[in-house]
């Protein structure tokens, strides 16, 4: 499966056009607005999110609920367009000139030749995310029929830390009381933070963890670096606005430890086939997916755009300046989960697809059944 998206933050629309998305698939709209809502929650975002109620539109390749094997185009479109398009049409309008550290600013009007940051800023927003969930909802959707589910927790704002383990019990305690975190404790010392930082015009960034659930053994492979499945649910992470860091299982830890404390040993039981004491390889060895949960670790670096802003230098005259400052979030780590959540969907969508293939939703669930029952008696 592929898809291309468009748009800008505050243009018409933002488009998406995926395609390879197998047909007799029912189309639950209602799951897709609803990550679409929660992509805009969380404490410390801006203005934006008071005018904005994203709606999943789906304009292609969907007829009576069911995808018909046909691309599928999604649309999102942006209220706060009506305020914008005058001033972003009107050639008088004031150009921005101070580049903000940490953005695409300055190697974006270098790069392409312009001389007013908001030509930069307009494509390079996280508002780009709002479609980009939407694609990967679509996957949830899909994922969904295979059995196949995804969490996300916050795990950490600047020092507030959640280093409870995973449990079942603790992801059902998360999703029924709506918490970004496992615990309302700890969600108030992580909102704690976040007003601190706001209250200082300051920004933070912070880190989230992801929990993909009844995942097959195989998916993704070890004969080709572009195969390997840690390696692209890792660019994908990494192309989210602002993740810095991703890991896998145990992550960074691995480099302290011995391989006796690393390595999850293998069992065997008639019930279940194959399976690990531990999982610190957080569900993938040697580039496939190894039947444990898949588990996600990303690092989002704090918001570019800073109230008390930094030191930059004014793109017409080269004189020192302070960088520009325009409405926006303070903290978008609870967001930035949602859209983690749904890109890893996406990544396991096209894992799926790629193994077990099929034009019809009846056809790559029966290829899908058929290897799982292969392996269970492998
Ligand atoms: C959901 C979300 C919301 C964001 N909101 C803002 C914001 O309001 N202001 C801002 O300057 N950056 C915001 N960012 C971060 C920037 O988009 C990001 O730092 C920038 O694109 C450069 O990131 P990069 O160096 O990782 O490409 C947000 C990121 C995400 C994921
Ligand atoms: C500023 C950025 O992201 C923001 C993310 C965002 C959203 O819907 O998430 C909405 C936009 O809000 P606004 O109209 O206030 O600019 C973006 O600005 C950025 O990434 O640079």
């Amino acid at each position: 499966m592929r898809y291309l998206d468009a748009g800008e933050s505050h243009g018409e629309m933002f488009v998406a056009v995926v395609e390879g998305m197998p047909s007799n698939l029912i189309i639950d709209e209602d799951l897709i607005n609803y990550e679409l809502e929660k992509r805009q929650g969380g404490y410390g975002r801006g203005g934006r999110m008071k005018i904005e109620k994203d709606k999943i539109n789906i304009v292609t390749g969907v007829r009576q609920g069911k995808t018909t094997g046909a691309p599928i185009t999604l649309i999102i479109r942006n209220k706060d367009y009506e305020n914008w398009k005058e001033k972003l049409n009107d050639p008088l309008n004031e150009k921005i000139q101070r580049p903000r550290p940490g953005h695409a600013d300055l190697n974006g009007i270098i790069k392409y030749d312009l001389d007013d940051i908001r030509d930069i800023i307009e494509r390079s927003s996280a508002r780009q995310t709002s479609i980009r969930t939407s694609v990967g909802a679509l996957a949830t959707v899909f994922l969904k029929n295979f059995n196949i589910k995804v969490h996300s927790r916050v795990v950490q704002i600047g020092s507030a830390i959640d280093n409870s383990p995973v449990t079942e019990e603790g992801i059902k305690i998360a999703e029924a009381s709506d918490l970004m975190c496992s615990s309302k404790e700890c969600e108030e010392k992580m909102i704690e933070e976040i007003t601190l930082a706001q209250e200082k015009g300051d920004t933070l960034g912070g880190k989230i963890e992801i929990i993909i659930k009844n995942v097959p053994a195989g998916l993704g492979s070890h004969v080709q670096w572009d195969k390997k499945l840690d390696a692209r649910l890792a660019g994908a992470m990494m192309s989210i606005q602002g993740i810095k860091a991703v890991e896998i299982g145990m992550g960074s830890e691995v480099a302290n430890l011995h391989g006796s404390k690393v390595h999850d040993e293998i069992y065997y039981s008639k019930d279940k086939g194959y399976y690990r004491g531990t999982n610190n390889a957080g569900g993938i060895e040697g580039g496939m997916s190894n039947g444990e949960d898949i588990i996600i670790r990303v690092s989002m670096k704090p918001i570019p755009t800073l109230r008390v802003p930094l030191s930059s230098v004014d793109i017409s005259t080269k004189e020192a300046c302070k960088a520009v400052f325009e409405r926006s979030d303070v903290c978008a780590v609870p967001a930035a989960g949602v859209v983690a959540r749904n890109a890893a969907m996406w990544e396991i969508a096209c894992a799926v697809m790629e193994k077990f293939g099929g034009d019809s939703m009846k056809e790559t669930t029966n290829n899908f059944n058929s290897y799982k029952e292969q392996v269970l008696k492998k």
